[in-house]
């Protein structure tokens, strides 16, 4: 599918307009559905669009949301990913934010709880927001981690897997829940959050490559629907 990309001028028009496609997006399917449900990445990016999206005004009852992936830690952990976007979403209520681990971030139980939680919501998301790091991954699917085939293989029915980065990043050394790559492209709509030159060069070389395991990101092209990338420096 194709890649349709969207530069601004700076950060904050980046979740300026994040914030509102999260808007339209959520209105329209609990006009149609009755509720919206997201997938969102962790990552610093997207955090000032969510924070951004939840000052606007929205049945927020209707809205589920899941993180694309999360670091087995306890929720109580500064690096738990799913307590930081219930921060960044303070401002908004009602809205059922789920998780992909436990709340004791045990990997076993938290994959277990994950597969569980997800079957509960068995349509397409209305939005999935995704990041990317320098490594090329998206999500929690890393080059290099044992369980890459696996979570990339699209005929892979399951919608989340352990992962564990090898290296594991110094800066999160940590295993993580992600969701596999058939279940995030099971969207109607695919949005990539990336800033800065250094990100835009690894996309580049990421679409230019055959070599999906050593660029994780440029599998979200071998889906159905477009890939939307907002970028700003
Ligand atoms: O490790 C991760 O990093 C990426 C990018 O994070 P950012 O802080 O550079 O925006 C994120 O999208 C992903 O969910 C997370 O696992």
């Amino acid at each position: 599918m194709a890649w349709i990309e969207h530069d601004h001028a700076s950060p904050e028009a980046l979740a300026e307009a994040l914030a509102d496609e999260l808007h339209a997006r959520c209105r329209d399917a609990i006009d149609t559905r009755g509720r919206a449900l997201l997938a969102l990445a962790g990552g610093r990016t997207p955090l000032p669009a969510y924070r951004a999206f939840a000052a606007k005004r929205l049945d927020w009852s209707c809205v589920v949301m899941f993180p694309t992936d999360e670091r087995c830690v306890p929720h109580d952990h500064p690096a738990c990913n799913v307590t930081e976007l219930r921060h960044a979403f303070d401002g908004a209520r009602g809205e059922i934010i789920e998780s992909l681990t436990t709340e004791d971030g045990d990997c076993a139980r938290s994959e277990m709880h994950a597969r569980r939680r997800l079957a509960v919501y068995p349509e397409l998301f209305d939005a999935v927001v995704l990041g990317m790091g320098l490594d090329a991954h998206t999500a929690s699917l890393f080059p290099g981690a044992p369980q890459l085939r696996e979570a990339m293989d699209l005929d892979n029915a399951l919608p989340a897997t352990r992962v564990d980065p090898h290296p594991l990043p110094p800066e999160a050394p940590f295993p993580r829940i992600s969701l596999t790559l058939s279940h995030l492209l099971h969207s109607r709509r695919l949005i990539l959050a990336i800033t800065g030159e250094g990100k835009r060069e690894v996309l580049r070389k990421a679409r230019a490559s055959t070599r999906v395991s050593s660029f994780p990101v440029a599998a979200l092209g071998q889906g159905e629907t477009d890939v939307h990338v907002h970028w700003s420096p």
